[in-house]
């Protein structure tokens, strides 16, 4: 995923390397309208196209448009130059009509090609094209946004339908993502080793997955497809999130798991019934034989002791909710111990010693400082889920807003305890782990919408599972 700086660093390399610059802009308006005539056949267009390059782009899609039959407005800023002039004189040229940009007025039936402004933009909209902005969005028309909806990663900015992101995600499209609708990728013919950087953060995709999913042989057996301990629960709130570690055994059970141990306090209610129970009048570590632990669901006060017992057992270990604090993320960075953390935005803030809207407001910078400063795995979980390990980032783009419910954190700790079981390096287990509980949700929103239940997001992960092995579930955006 790019920067808008790293964007413009691709595409001043392939001008230096003598690509031609117009090429790449006439593939992008051509898929643009390609992606315009898919969702909008022959619907009359308007399109409002800025002084620079996204302008340009615009420009292009409107001739393109014309050539299939379209009818198309054109609402220009004054003074393009380069290949924005080029894309305006091709235009010309095929008798398009074209208005000043002051003039801007859309009717009933009608869809709007927003190009004013892509990766060029610096600082907020103000005056004009802030007013214009909101009147594209209160017309209720459909908008198709070019590169980025205008004005992200500032408001006010464009509400966009669909956004055709050219050449390669920036930012805005996944940690602004409302704002983009729905999403197309569409390759503009930028020679391929610009675009594969390491060091930037990587949007973790079906194809990049795929291969990390443990397969079973045929002669598996229970102990042999990864045994997974999860130590939680606190009795001196009256057990009052008990429910907290055994949905972390139902995701690992629902993720592959051959076995579970479920370390609770006693008079925990014994579910799941597949669970190998150990009833404790105090945190500690059962004789358990298995691969990975999942610690501090509902572990209230006995969270940092679940934790600091778990450490003795020298395994990997999914650190959640309650065994998230400083003194326990210390020990485990001192002992080298492989762990995956998985806080929300309060638990990251708690580690980091910021508020919440802190790590909300900078999600990928704030997994990366609790990764860097713990030497340690981190799952910071939100919109997007961003994982974090060393000086790598992954995005992850499945998951949706029903699944902002009681217990589905903890059915993602077991989910991932599994896969490090398997014997995923905590990095991959991690991605693996956020990414098919993601796609649960979704699968389960498409058919029930919001009111989920926890239990059925792990239910669903076996779905999830062979959605993305069998390929019927591709990524949540359009190649073209
Ligand atoms: N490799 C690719 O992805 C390609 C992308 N293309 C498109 O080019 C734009 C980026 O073009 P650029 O000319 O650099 O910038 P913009 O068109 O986004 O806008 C620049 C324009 O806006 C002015 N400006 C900046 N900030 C503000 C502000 N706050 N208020 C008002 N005006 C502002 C600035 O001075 C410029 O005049 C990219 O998104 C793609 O759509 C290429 O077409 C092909 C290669
Ligand atoms: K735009």
């Amino acid at each position: 995923m790019f920067t808008p700086e790293a964007m413009r660093e691709a595409d001043q390399k392939a001008a230096e390397m003598g690509y031609p610059s117009l090429l790449l802009m006439e593939w992008a308006g051509m898929k643009a309208a390609r992606v315009y005539k898919e969702l909008f056949g022959q619907r009359p267009a308007v399109v409002l196209a800025g002084k620079g390059n996204n302008g340009g782009d615009g420009l292009v899609l409107a001739r393109h448009l014309l050539l299939e039959g379209v009818r198309v407005r054109v609402y220009a800023a004054p003074d393009q130059a380069g290949d924005a002039l080029q894309a305006k004189n091709a235009l010309l040229a095929h008798g398009a009509e074209l208005y000043p940009l002051e003039e801007a007025a859309f009717g009933e039936g009608e869809v709007v090609v927003d190009a004013l402004f892509g990766t060029g933009l610096k600082g907020p909209l103000t005056g004009f094209y802030a007013g214009l902005v909101e009147r594209v969005n209160a017309s209720g028309l459909p908008i198709l946004a070019l590169d980025l909806p205008s004005g992200l990663p500032y408001s006010p900015h464009v509400r966009a339908t669909a956004t055709v992101a050219f050449a390669a995600f920036k930012t805005p499209h996944l940690l602004m993502r409302e704002a983009c609708g729905r999403l197309f990728l569409a390759e503009i013919g930028l020679p391929k080793a610009l675009l594969e950087r390491e060091d930037l953060p990587e949007v973790a995709t079906p194809e990049a997955l795929r291969p990390l999913l443990p397969r079973r042989p045929l002669t598996a057996h229970k102990g042999s497809v990864g045994r997974v301990g999860v130590l939680g629960g606190y009795r001196g709130d009256g057990l009052r999130y008990a429910g907290a570690p055994v949905l972390a055994a139902l995701g690992a059970y629902r993720m592959g798991a051959g076995l579970v141990h479920l370390a609770v306090p006693e008079g925990t209610p014994l579910e799941p019934l597949e669970a190998v129970f150990h009833p404790l009048p105090a945190p500690a570590l059962p004789p358990m034989r298995v691969e990975a632990l999942a610690v501090g669901m509902g572990g209230g006060p006995w969270g940092v002791l679940w934790a600091m017992r778990a450490l003795e057992a020298g395994l990997p270990t999914v650190l959640d909710a309650d065994a998230l604090h400083l003194e326990v993320v210390a020990a485990y960075r001192r002992a080298g111990a492989k762990a995956v953390l998985t806080p929300h935005a309060g638990e990251a803030g708690r580690l980091l010693g910021r508020s919440p809207e802190e790590v909300a407001k900078d999600p990928l910078e704030a997994a990366r400082t609790l990764a860097r400063e713990t030497g340690l795995t981190v799952v910071l979980k939100g919109n997007p889920t961003v994982v974090a390990e060393g000086e790598r980032l992954s995005l992850n783009p499945t998951g949706n807003p029903a699944l902002a419910t009681g217990g589905t954190g903890d059915v993602l700790s077991g989910a991932i305890a599994t896969l490090l079981a398997a014997g995923l390096p905590p990095f991959e287990a991690a991605r693996l782990g956020v990414y098919l509980h993601g796609l649960a949700g979704d699968l389960l929103a498409e058919e029930k919408g919001v009111g989920l239940l926890a239990k059925e997001v792990a239910e669903a992960l076996p779905r999830a599972r062979e959605a993305l092995l069998s390929g019927t579930r591709g990524a949540p955006w359009e190649r073209v």
